[in-house]
């Protein structure tokens, strides 16, 4: 992140700090509610074109990509779990997986898809549709597609929001090893004392300005 600003229109400038996220290393988006967490997921995550600034992922600084190569960078290179799961409703849970495939232009690969729900205990709900699990199945599942293209870089936004203390450690323990097994960083934006607890890096964002903790 480099001089990394945004604005939405007519709202106030946000500033973040230059920072960097070492390949394989994990760390802990932390800040108050407003501070810009989930703006800054969506602007390393290539959703959200900054209004000034650079976010280089990989190696790659996304403002230099047009919006075709960039859709396929960020399926390729980068995978979200959202604050709100959006699986798609009329498709099943390896259809939803699938079209992660398909979106970022790489070829289907059903022994991966078969593979990553295995590792995320789903695999035999591989044929049910997204109101057919519970929530923490749905987390699973979000976090398999998140994963299934083994991206260089894994982002999740609030993953432990709502989820009692087992659930919560689950959630963080699968992030870490799903990680670790594609070698791709780990950004959680959180303000769960429980995660703080279990990854010990963080980023702080203040409110129109921020500042690095170790
Ligand atoms: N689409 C939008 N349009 C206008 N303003 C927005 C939009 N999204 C966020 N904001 C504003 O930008 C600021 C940062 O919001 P953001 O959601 O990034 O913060 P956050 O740290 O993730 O908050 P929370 O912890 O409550 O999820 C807030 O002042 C918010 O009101």
């Amino acid at each position: 992140m480099k001089q990394l600003r945004h604005r939405y229109g007519g709202g106030a400038e946000i500033s973040f700090p230059d920072w960097v996220l070492d390949a394989g290393g994990h760390a802990l988006l932390v800040g108050p509610s407003g501070s810009g967490k989930t703006t800054l997921l969506s602007i390393v995550g290539g959703m959200l074109q900054p209004t000034s600034g650079q976010a280089i992922v990989a190696g790659q600084d996304l403002r230099q990509l047009s919006a075709g190569a960039l859709d396929r960078f960020r399926g390729q290179t980068i995978g979200l779990v959202p604050q709100k799961l959006h699986l798609i409703a009329s498709l099943t849970v390896a259809e939803n997986l699938q079209l992660a495939q398909y979106l970022a232009h790489l070829p289907k690969n059903p022994q991966r898809i078969h593979e990553v729900l295995t590792r995320l205990g789903v695999a035999e709900l591989a044929q049910r549709r997204p109101h057919q699990l519970s929530g923490g199945q749905s987390q699973r599942v979000a976090i398999a597609r998140a994963v299934v293209n083994k991206p260089k870089l894994l982002l999740a936004d609030e993953p432990t929001a709502n989820l009692d203390d087992d659930a919560a450690t689950a959630v963080i323990d699968l992030l870490e090893r799903e990680a670790g097994e594609v070698g791709a960083s780990l950004l959680i934006a959180s303000h769960d004392g429980r995660v703080k607890s279990r990854i010990g890096h963080s980023f702080a964002l203040q409110r129109q300005q921020a500042e690095e903790t170790a």
